[in-house]
């Protein structure tokens, strides 16, 4: 299967960079951001993922014959000199974006994109794929840490998720949220994720007896068994059987690992594992439970009491099953007009107040208070408003409701969007995902537990310059007229 992901673009698209070309605009630069207006799931925050994603896509940018073969007979309008120039096509543009593994929140820019109109248009689907994905499995992978607090979580979605980039990106996402390991052998293979597993009922069934699967397993894997305890009778048959095999092994100077659970009452089955294992001198085996968990299952069977070391959450995460999409959006914030300098900031009024844009080029920054090190707000301003970045007094205003402010002055500025590709080239070192994950955690610690808790979390503050409040409400005047 080809894997130039060229075309992943809506038609739309095509047809905008045709009619650019027709009317000899598409070398006007144009900038646009990416941000989302509602976070997920009733979180606090979101987790910023799918920058590696795109940056690998944006330098991979080629119509190669095989894809202007089939624009030739897709759409007969296309004239051959555009699909000629097609041939040249490459990314030349600028890329600034947030870290993955941020934390980010409504209305703030993730990703800015300053290039000409034919290239900004090309990769805005392509993009929004990308990041509204992982973004979403990250943030609901962060909502599943936050139930599980320590607790070791498996991720073990790839047979429910919406086919094979969803599997991949999913378990990189939970990953970078704080997951453990992941089952998918590909996704370890390619990104360095650990990877675990246990065995299946098919083990079991495959056998005469429960006794022997287990203690054939076990024979396999003298250092490393997990036996799976729910075929046929957990406590009747399944724990005793796994108790004679962990016993046996330990006799022979082994340990066995754990047990899993897959079905019936969770928190009392684990209870009753857990007291028989230890009575029978095998309290160092863990407990692995699973069996469609969620943050609200496994926070259920928490304050239950139940004894479960390890979580393996698979459908509900990987396909975001309460909330299947976020809703980032790619909006052009500013343009260059012949005849006027620089960029010209743009607004997008809607008969949906919901939808009106921020117009200008923008960078946005997360204010940290000098005294507690904690996370204040995030401020929107024009990037080129020097207030900020010395750290002079700032006023925080709710955008929606200007009359709700306070001042800040004893804060840090931190810039989110740092420069990740200038004029087509990689400009950064992409970090690990070893260090994504190590950062999201850093991050985390930045945030008042208030705003992190996952039932209804206090609001985390996005405020917006004086300028370019003022800026929005000029544009909003102009053009209602
Ligand atoms: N103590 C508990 N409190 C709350 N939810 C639980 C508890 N134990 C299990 N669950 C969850 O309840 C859901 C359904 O469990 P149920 O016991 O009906 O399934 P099951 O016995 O495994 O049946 P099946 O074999 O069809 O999967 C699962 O999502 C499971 O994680
Ligand atoms: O429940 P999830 O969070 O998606 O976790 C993955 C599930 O996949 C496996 O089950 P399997 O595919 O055998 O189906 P099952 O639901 O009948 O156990 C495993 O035993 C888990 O139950
Ligand atoms: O290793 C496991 O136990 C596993 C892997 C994938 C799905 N369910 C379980």
């Amino acid at each position: 299967m080809d894997t130039n992901l060229t075309l992943h673009t809506d038609k739309y698209q095509m047809n905008m960079m045709y009619a650019h070309w027709k009317q000899g605009t598409l070398y006007h630069k144009a900038v646009f951001e990416i941000f989302f207006r509602k976070l997920p799931f009733g979180n606090g925050f979101a987790v910023f993922a799918g920058l590696e994603r795109a940056v690998h896509y944006l330098q991979n940018l080629q119509f190669t014959q095989v894809e202007l073969n089939y624009l030739r007979q897709q759409e007969e309008q296309y004239d051959e000199a555009f699909l000629q120039l097609l041939e040249q096509f490459r990314f030349t543009g600028n890329v600034h974006a947030v870290a993955e593994g941020s934390l980010v929140f409504a209305g703030a820019p993730l990703l800015r994109v300053e290039a000409t109109m034919f290239e900004a248009h090309l990769i805005e689907t392509a993009l929004l794929n990308f990041i509204n994905f992982q973004t979403l499995i990250a943030t609901k992978a962060a909502r599943v840490k936050q139930a599980a607090g320590e607790d070791q979580l498996l991720e073990f979605g790839t047979r429910r998720a919406q086919e094979t980039d969803a599997a991949l990106w999913g378990a990189r996402a939970a990953y970078i949220s704080g997951f453990h390991a992941t089952s998918n052998m590909r996704a370890g293979m390619l990104f360095g994720i650990p990877v675990q597993g246990t065995h299946a009922h098919a083990w079991v069934q495959a056998h005469d007896s429960e006794a022997e699967a287990f203690a054939r397993y076990a024979e396999t894997f003298p250092n490393y068994v997990t036996l799976l305890v729910d075929t046929y009778d957990t406590l009747q048959s399944g724990v005793p059987e796994a108790i004679k095999v962990g016993q046996a092994l330990a006799a022979q100077g082994k340990r066995m690992r754990a047990i899993r659970l897959d079905s019936g009452d969770l928190a009392y089955l684990s209870k009753r594992a857990r007291q028989m294992l230890d009575e029978a001198g095998l309290d160092y085996v863990k407990i692995v439970a699973s069996n469609d968990l969620d943050e609200h299952i496994i926070t259920e069977l928490k304050s239950q009491g139940a004894q479960i070391d390890s979580w393996g959450v698979g459908t509900q995460l990987i396909t975001a099953a309460d909330q299947p999409s976020l809703g980032g959006v790619y909006k052009l914030a500013a343009r260059e007009v012949p005849g006027r300098e620089g960029y010209v900031p743009v607004i997008k009024i809607s008969g949906n107040p919901e939808k009106l844009t921020t117009p200008g080029v923008k960078q946005v920054y997360r204010l940290i208070n000098k005294t507690t090190g904690k996370a204040e707000a995030d401020y929107i301003a024009l990037d080129d408003e020097s207030d900020v970045q010395q750290g002079s007094k700032v006023k925080l205003f709710d955008p929606i409701h200007p009359y709700i402010y306070k001042y800040l002055d004893n804060y840090e500025a931190s810039p989110l969007l740092q420069p990740v590709i200038v004029a087509g080239e990689l400009v950064m070192e992409l970090p690990t995902l070893q260090q994504i994950r190590a950062f999201h955690e850093e991050q985390k610690a930045m945030f008042w537990p208030e705003y992190l808790r996952k039932l209804n979390p206090e609001k985390y503050r996005v405020s917006l310059s004086v300028k370019l409040w003022e800026l929005r409400q000029r544009l909003i005047t102009e053009n209602s007229k």
